[in-house]
């Protein structure tokens, strides 16, 4: 059976379980904290990170999106994640791009975060919070008033701003988004009603190692 290592709070990690679960492809949820000196990480993906996806002859796909790619080329006919059409596809995937930004700049700054007041950055705060806004303001233009982004049809956009929409809420829950963007917190709260979200949604992790 194939294995997932996951973490509770990652949205790279939920895009692989919503997808798998999408596909009603069934998977062993491996739960770690990557940050900890305990974690599987680096046996199976040299730069360290979940989610690693681990096949059934023990070897390893990593990066969230060649992860989803894998998937959907491996398993292409169940619950296809992409349009037949090409630039449907690629538009898709130009969402993703800003989605899986969006996380980075969340990761960065919640790192940031956790240094000595001193050593933090403004400047570099600040240039977190730029991406993260006008990653909000990109996917509440492409999401309009439809039910999903792309073609009329659930796939990996929604699969992607959904992820960092529900992360959002997680590391960062002050920010004003569903106030600044209420059509993006329809959009969310209808895809919030799938299964495959309800049975994924994000909790915080206890790290305990210093990470900075
Ligand atoms: N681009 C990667 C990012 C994955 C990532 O940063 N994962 C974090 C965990 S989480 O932020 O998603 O919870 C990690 O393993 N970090 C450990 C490290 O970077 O050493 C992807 O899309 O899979």
């Amino acid at each position: 059976m194939l294995k997932l290592i996951s973490a509770t709070p990652s949205p790279y990690a939920r895009k692989v379980r919503i997808v798998l679960a999408e596909k009603e492809i069934p998977f062993e949820l491996i739960t770690e904290i990557p940050w900890d000196s305990t974690t599987a990480t680096p046996q199976h993906d040299p730069l360290e990170k979940l989610p690693i996806l681990i096949l059934e002859d023990g070897s390893s796909v990593y990066e969230s999106h060649y992860i989803l790619e894998y998937i959907e080329a491996k398993f292409p006919g169940k619950m296809p994640m992409l349009s037949e059409d090409v630039d449907e596809r690629l538009f898709a995937k130009k969402v993703e791009v800003v989605a899986d930004g969006m996380c980075d700049a969340l990761v960065l700054r919640f790192f940031e975060k956790q240094r000595a007041e001193g050593a933090q950055s403004p400047e570099w705060q600040a240039r977190q919070m730029r991406k993260i806004d006008g990653g909000f303001k990109a996917l509440a233009e492409w999401v309009g008033d439809k039910e999903f982004i792309v073609g009329g049809k659930f796939g990996l956009a929604d699969v992607a701003a959904g992820s960092v929409c529900g992360c959002v809420d997680v590391r960062f829950s002050e920010h004003a988004w569903r106030t600044n963007y209420p059509n993006l917190a329809r959009y969310i709260d209808k895809l919030g009603e799938r299964k495959s979200f309800k049975d994924t949604v994000p909790v915080g992790q206890n790290i305990k190692n210093k990470i900075v």
